[in-house]
């Protein structure tokens, strides 16, 4: 178990694969852990995987309140401490946008970038509000199915794993949901990121019932030379709806833009 002491709290992290593989550090979703990269960690054995818990998430502490940026300022932290940048950044919707706002604050640090099912703004302020309300009134139960209708095409919420992921979103902390939910209200990364002028590769899931791929396209198109990509038959986490496709995008982008 491997923890990074933070001014908010404790900050869980993991890294696996080998000491000389091309350093990739993972960023997950809303009300989910660093489990979200386990398949697509297990397609590419070949990656030193660096993946965290973000505040409220998984089994870091929940770290008050705090806005985008302040999450991208976890990851830098988590990179220094481990001397490990400039690497290849992954995130996944708010995890794409700490990717996306890391790339503008500290581009020394970040060689290349995926931002997966994510955009420069999500949601509306009136969309966060009542979803926060829903939790605080009632808890994370009161979201969980329509979370799971967001989150993953019809095929794969027929299958028996769709359980485990209710479990986890139901397991995160309200406080910590709630906060992201903040986070996530108050952001819009326009500028910054149509400053960007690193290598991205933006992926987008053609079933995303959270971020559409029109959405997410319209992000790749703020970025000067970004690919972009649509997998099919996958929602809003294809990492684990679809990890081989995903993974044969990273792959790719890695031989290009590793070292
Ligand atoms: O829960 C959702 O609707 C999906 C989502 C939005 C931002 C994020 O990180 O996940």
């Amino acid at each position: 178990m491997q923890v990074l002491t933070r001014p908010w709290g404790a900050m869980h992290y993991r890294i696996d694969g080998p000491a000389d593989g091309p350093v990739v550090v993972f960023a997950n979703s809303l009300g989910t852990d660093l489990r979200l990269w386990d398949q697509l960690i297990a397609e590419m054995p070949e990656v030193r995987a660096i993946r965290f818990d973000k505040r409220g998430h998984g089994l870091s502490d929940e770290g008050g309140d705090f806005g985008v940026e302040d999450l991208a300022e976890d990851a830098v932290a988590l990179i220094e401490h481990l001397g490990v940048g400039p690497v290849v950044f992954v995130g996944l919707s708010i995890g794409g946008m700490i990717a996306q706002t890391l790339a503008a604050l500290r581009p020394d640090l970040v060689r290349a970038a995926v931002l997966s099912n994510t955009a420069v703004r999500m949601g509306t302020k009136e969309s966060w509000a009542e979803r926060i309300a829903a939790v605080q009134s009632t808890g994370i139960g009161a979201i969980a199915d329509i979370i799971m209708q967001r989150w993953f095409a019809p095929v794969f919420r027929a299958r028996p794993e769709l359980a485990a992921w209710r479990n986890m979103v139901l397991r995160t902390s309200a406080i910590g949901y709630v906060g992201a939910c903040r986070a996530l209200a108050s952001a819009d990364l326009t500028a910054a990121t149509s400053g960007l002028s690193l290598p991205v590769a933006v992926i987008a899931g053609d079933q995303d019932g959270s971020s559409t791929a029109e959405l997410v396209k319209a992000t790749a198109d703020l970025i000067p030379g970004a690919a972009f990509h649509v997998i099919p038959d996958a929602g809003h986490l294809p990492c684990v709806e679809q990890p081989a496709a995903f993974a044969a995008i990273l792959r790719d982008f890695l031989r290009e833009n590793s070292k």
